[in-house]
């Protein structure tokens, strides 16, 4: 059985004129402790599938599948690692992590679940952070405040919304082998989503384009068959990471051109003309 399974997923979102279709026909299967990624343009639909597999949002039709059974609400089963931290600007690191905590074993001891906030917080190299609040850290400390957040929470699952597009490429890079090193130890399944062809290679067993909507659907998968741990620094050199990123960015451009071409989309510039030029 699939540990995650969509199948013919589609999502309309209503408006005054009887809505848009943002994703189409969408289906997807990712067994357990598969690294999945899929790398989509900007404004494809990628947070409204996450939301979808998530259970913060429904299908106009067609099903999501978590081990057999229909998604309907959100779970601390999965885990999602969101963009923008979302963090409680008043708590402390170590309060925003206990309180996530708190709430996936509700039943557990204090000082139980204060060695776990204690453990995540060290994975994600904070410890000498744990009293500082939001505000008082840069982006990508938050960033790993959301990560040992949400894995904290022991979630079978970890869903990843583009958790590190706005870091530079040192911290991104980084925080990228934290998370590997993290999904490789506990083995989890992990569903990421990325704009980076790159780090899509880097991270994933597979990698899936999102065809940009509306209308969105997945295109053809690509395996990545690179033993891991994987060396970035040697990875530029590697035939099938070079064979890969030439194909997903060929593909993707492809599908860019084809967008551009069926655009019916017209432009008028405004007639204007200079009153007066003085050189
Ligand atoms: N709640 C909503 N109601 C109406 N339209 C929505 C809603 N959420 C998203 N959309 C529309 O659906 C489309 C896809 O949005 P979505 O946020 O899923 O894309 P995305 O690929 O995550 O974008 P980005 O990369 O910019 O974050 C967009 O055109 C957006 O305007």
């Amino acid at each position: 059985m699939a540990y995650l399974e969509l199948k013919n997923v589609c999502k309309t979102y209503e408006d005054a004129s009887g809505g848009t279709e943002v994703l189409s026909n969408i289906n997807l299967t990712i067994e357990e402790g598969e690294f999945v990624a899929i790398v989509g343009f900007t404004g494809s639909g990628k947070t409204t599938l996450v939301n979808l597999i998530n259970g913060l949002i429904k299908p106009t039709s067609g099903e999501v599948l978590f081990k057999g059974v229909p998604v309907t609400d959100t779970s601390h089963e999965r885990g999602v690692i969101f963009q923008n931290y979302s963090l409680l600007p008043w708590l402390t690191v170590g309060q925003n992590v206990y309180m996530a905590v708190k709430e996936a074993f509700p039943k557990e001891s204090k000082e139980k679940l204060q060695a776990i906030v204690k453990d995540y917080v060290a994975m994600v190299s904070l410890s000498p952070a744990i009293n500082k609040r939001p505000k008082e850290l840069s982006g990508g400390m938050r960033q790993r405040v959301a990560v040992a957040r949400a894995l904290a929470m022991n979630p079978e699952m970890i869903i990843m919304d583009e958790p590190l597009g706005a870091l530079d490429a040192l911290t991104r890079g980084n925080l990228q082998d934290e998370i590997l090193n993290i999904w490789s130890k506990d083995k989890r399944t992990a569903l990421l989503i990325t704009n980076d062809v790159d780090e899509g290679i880097y991270m994933a067993d597979r990698i899936i384009p999102l065809k940009p909507g509306p209308n969105a659907t997945l295109g053809p998968e690509f395996t990545i068959d690179i033993e891991r741990p994987r060396d970035k620094t040697s990875l530029n050199d590697n035939e099938t990471y070079k064979k890969n990123r030439n194909a997903i960015i060929e593909y993707l451009m492809d599908i860019g051109n084809e967008r551009k071409s069926v655009s019916n989309e017209t432009y008028e510039l405004p007639e204007i003309s200079p009153k007066s030029f003085v050189a």
